[in-house]
């Protein structure tokens, strides 16, 4: 594309410091210059029409910014809060995104089948996504940790898969919730084990070594009168994010003839992210939420 003639003469008169400005002529030359046929050397990486385009966010190194950022174990709700509070600025700031799932340091971002973003391309999906969320997440660490400062700046990979069927992108969120449920299921028990069964780190790690999901759930509740199944939502099936028509009341003072003034409520309908910390596997969620998955074609 090429730029508006006035921006390109601004750029020629700062780079060159050329006193007077260059010509019409000089400048369109300057367009279609020598050098224009690096722009063949950038590769074509729009994503296959008709497919979900699903990008995946990861903390780097979390583990170190977990222990310097003295996050509790297994699960802090400040991180797992601003986790949330920065996928939703991602929703609201990147048109098309119609379901966000995240757990731990991970957030993945389903973008329709038939967006046009971005004219579909990945890498620009995929930075535009991984920057707005890391800088909303600095943007918004104080509203979660409060007086607790950020240490060194966090950042995230990215990733982008295409999903081409319902069924795929059912399964791929399904992995996720299910490496969620793993997780946090494994961590509950180690750190139950060691907070309050008194076991150091190496002892909890060989008593769970080599246990199914009934054992650790046996543990738990023979030995320290937990049920799994009641523990916080949240932390055993993540967070699920989608839009959502709310109404929204407000009320108002108007000033009615002869009356005075008079308070009145008004009620409006708005689109909004809402959070959702439920099973995503099986059919419910989405028989109740019709409108997130499009047609197969
Ligand atoms: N204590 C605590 N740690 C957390 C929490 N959420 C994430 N983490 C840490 O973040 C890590 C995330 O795992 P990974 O993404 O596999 O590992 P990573 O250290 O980020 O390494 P890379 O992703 O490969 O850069 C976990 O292993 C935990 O150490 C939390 O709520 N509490
Ligand atoms: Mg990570
Ligand atoms: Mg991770």
């Amino acid at each position: 594309m090429l730029r508006p003639v006035s921006a390109l003469f601004e750029k020629f008169s700062r780079i060159s410091c050329h006193r007077s400005l260059p010509s019409t002529s000089t400048v369109s030359a300057m367009a279609k210059s020598k050098y224009e046929y690096v722009r063949n050397f950038e590769t074509d990486d729009t994503c296959l029409r008709n497919c979900y385009i699903v990008v995946r966010l990861d903390g780097r190194n979390f583990h170190k910014f977990a222990d310097q950022h003295n996050f509790t174990k297994p699960n802090d709700d400040r991180a797992l809060g601003l986790m949330s509070r920065s996928a939703r600025s991602v929703m609201e700031d990147l048109e098309d995104i119609a379901i966000a799932y995240g757990q731990s340091d991970e957030f993945s971002f389903v973008f329709k089948k038939s967006t046009n973003w971005f004219k579909r391309r990945a890498s620009k999906l995929m930075t535009h996504v991984a920057s707005q969320f890391s800088s909303s997440y600095v943007f918004f660490w104080k509203e979660y940790f409060g007086e607790q400062p950020l240490l060194y700046p966090p950042g995230f990979d990215g990733r982008v898969v295409l999903y081409p069927s319902n069924r795929n992108l059912r399964d791929y969120l399904s992995w996720r919730q299910a490496d969620c449920h793993i997780n946090n299921l494994y961590n509950t028990a180690f750190w139950t084990l060691v907070q309050k069964g008194g076991l150091s780190k190496t002892q909890a790690e060989e008593r769970l070594n080599g246990t199914l999901s009934g054992d650790k759930n046996e543990i738990l509740f023979s030995e320290f009168n937990l049920n799994y199944n009641n523990e916080c939502a949240l932390h055993r099936k993540g967070t699920t994010l989608i839009w959502e028509k709310v109404d929204e009341t407000s009320t108002k003072k108007i000033t009615v003839p002869k009356e005075g003034e008079k308070e009145v409520t008004f009620t409006r309908t708005r689109r909004k992210v809402t959070a959702h910390y439920c099973d995503i596997i099986a059919d419910s969620f989405w028989n109740e939420h019709p409108d997130i998955l499009e047609e197969d074609c």
